[in-house]
C-alpha cells in the first residue's frame, strides 16, 4: 500500500475544499433553475447542501435500492464531517445524494429525469458542435498516421468540455497549453500488436467529449485496429455531465443528422455497428461507485482483463486508476496503473490534484510558473501502461 496522502476536501483553500464550498453550490442553483422541481425536491437539495458543507455524512434512506451497498462501501464514515471522507468517495457520494433529492430513485414524477439533461441537451444542441462535425470532412485528405493523431487528440482534448468544471473555470476554460506526458506512440503500437482484438473505451463526458470519443471509435474499427469496441458509460447522471445509454443515443443521432457528410457517414457506421454487434454499450454500478480501479469486482475484472487495450478517458477516471493520493508528481506511472487487468492508456486533461508519471524538470517548470497548472485545465497527459 502506498504512503502518499490521500486527498481530501477538509483544507479550506484547497481544490477539493473549493469543489464543496463553491462549485457545488453554483452547482446545486443550476440544476433548481433547469427543472421545475416541487417544494418537497427543492428543500432536499438545499439540505444536502448545507450538511455536505458544514454537517455530517448521513446514510442513505433504508428504502434505496442501493442502501446497504452504499452502507458498506462507507465503511466508518458515516457520521464524520463530509470533509473527513476521502474526496472521491465524498465527491461520488454528493452525485448520488443529489439525486436522492430529486427523487431519481424513488417512483414518482421524477423517476429516471436527469437532473443534467438540460445542460447536456444544450451542449449538444450548440453551434460550436456542428463547427466540429464540419471540421471532420477535412480528415479525409490527411494520411492515415496524421488522421489517427488528429482523432486522438481531440477525443483527448475534448476532455476540458466537462460541465462539472465549466460551472467554476467558465465555458471552454482557459487555452490549453500542451502535453506533458505522450505515450502516443504506445499506445497504437499496443493496438498494432494485439490486431484485431477487443478494445475497452471507459467513456466520460456527453456532447463534446462523447462525439470525438466516438469518432475515434469509429476509426478504430474502420481502421481495422479493432475488431470490437465495447463503450462503456454510466449506469445513472454522475458528476453533471458524464455520459450515459440515452447520452451515446444523442450523440450517434446528432452524427446522423449533422449538416455534414462526413458525420453522416461516421453516425451511419455506429448505428450499423451497434447493430451488428461490433461496437458494444455496457455499464456496470462499479463506475458511479466512490472506490479506486484497485477494486474492481470480480466480474468487471474478469471483463476487463480481455481487452487488448483498455482507454480511460478523463479526470475522474485518472483518480480511479492511480488512486486519489498526493503521489510525487515524477512516480512512474506504471507503479499506479500495473493493478489494472488489461493494458490501460489515460487519456486526461488535468482538473484536479492527482497526477505521476512526469519528469523532474517538467515538474519543476510548471511549479515554476506559480499557476494552478494540476487544475486548470491546460495540461494533458497520454499515459500508457502496457500489456506483459
Ligand atoms: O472526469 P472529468 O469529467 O474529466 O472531470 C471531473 C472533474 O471536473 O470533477 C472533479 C472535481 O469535481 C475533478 O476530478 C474534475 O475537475
Amino acid at each position: 500500500m502506498s504512503d502518499a496522502p490521500v486527498i481530501r476536501s477538509d483544507v479550506p483553500g484547497s481544490f477539493p475544499w473549493a469543489v464543496f464550498h463553491e462549485r457545488h453550490p453554483r452547482l446545486v442553483r443550476q440544476v433548481l433553475d433547469a427543472l421545475p422541481y416541487g417544494p418537497a425536491e427543492r428543500a432536499a437539495v438545499e439540505r444536502l447542501l448545507v450538511e455536505s458543507t458544514t454537517g455530517v455524512l448521513e446514510p442513505l434512506g433504508e428504502d434505496a435500492p442501493d442502501a446497504a451497498q452504499w452502507r458498506e462501501w462507507g465503511g466508518l464514515v458515516w457520521g464524520r464531517p463530509w470533509g473527513e471522507a476521502p474526496f472521491l468517495w465524498a465527491e461520488s457520494y454528493f452525485y448520488r445524494r443529489l439525486l436522492d433529492a430529486i427523487g431519481y430513485f424513488r417512483p414518482g414524477a421524477w423517476q429516471g429525469i436527469d437532473p443534467f439533461a438540460p445542460f447536456k441537451n444544450a451542449e449538444l444542441a450548440g453551434v460550436a458542435v456542428d463547427e466540429e462535425l464540419v471540421a471532420l470532412s477535412e480528415l479525409d485528405a490527411l494520411p492515415r498516421t496524421k488522421r489517427a493523431e488528429a482523432l486522438l487528440s481531440s477525443a483527448l482534448w475534448g476532455n476540458r468540455a466537462d460541465l462539472g468544471f465549466q460551472i467554476t473555470a467558465g465555458p471552454g476554460g482557459p487555452a490549453s497549453s500542451g502535453l506533458l506526458a505522450d505515450d502516443s506512440a504506445v499506445l497504437w503500437s499496443e493496438l498494432d500488436r494485439a490486431g484485431d482484438g477487443r478494445v475497452c473505451v471507459v467513456a466520460d463526458n456527453a456532447g463534446r467529449e462523447l462525439l470525438p470519443d466516438l469518432v475515434l471509435i469509429d476509426h478504430l474499427l474502420t481502421d481495422g485496429r479493432a475488431a470490437e469496441v465495447v463503450l462503456y458509460v454510466k449506469p445513472q447522471p454522475y458528476f453533471v455531465s458524464d455520459a450515459t445509454t440515452a447520452d451515446v443515443l444523442a450523440s450517434v443521432d446528432r452524427l446522423r443528422t449533422a449538416p455534414s457528410a462526413a458525420a453522416q457517414a461516421v453516425g451511419s457506421r455506429l448505428w450499423q455497428a451497434l447493430n451488428r454487434g461490433t461496437l458494444v454499450l455496457r455499464t456496470h454500478p462499479f463506475f458511479c461507485a466512490p472506490l479506486p480501479y484497485h477494486d474492481l469486482p470480480a466480474d468487471l475484472r474478469a471483463e476487463l482483463a480481455g481487452a487488448a487495450l483498455t482507454i480511460l478517458k478523463g479526470d475522474l477516471n485518472y483518480r480511479r486508476l492511480v488512486g486519489d493520493r498526493l503521489w510525487p508528481p515524477t512516480t512512474p506511472f506504471a507503479e499506479t496503473a500495473g493493478h489494472f487487468p488489461s493494458a490501460v492508456a489515460a487519456l486526461r486533461t488535468l482538473k484536479s490534484d492527482v497526477i505521476v508519471g512526469l519528469d523532474a524538470a517538467t515538474v519543476a517548470r510548471l511549479d515554476g510558473t506559480g499557476t494552478t497548472w494540476r487544475v486548470d485545465g491546460r495540461h494533458a497527459v497520454i499515459q500508457v501502461c502496457a500489456g506483459s
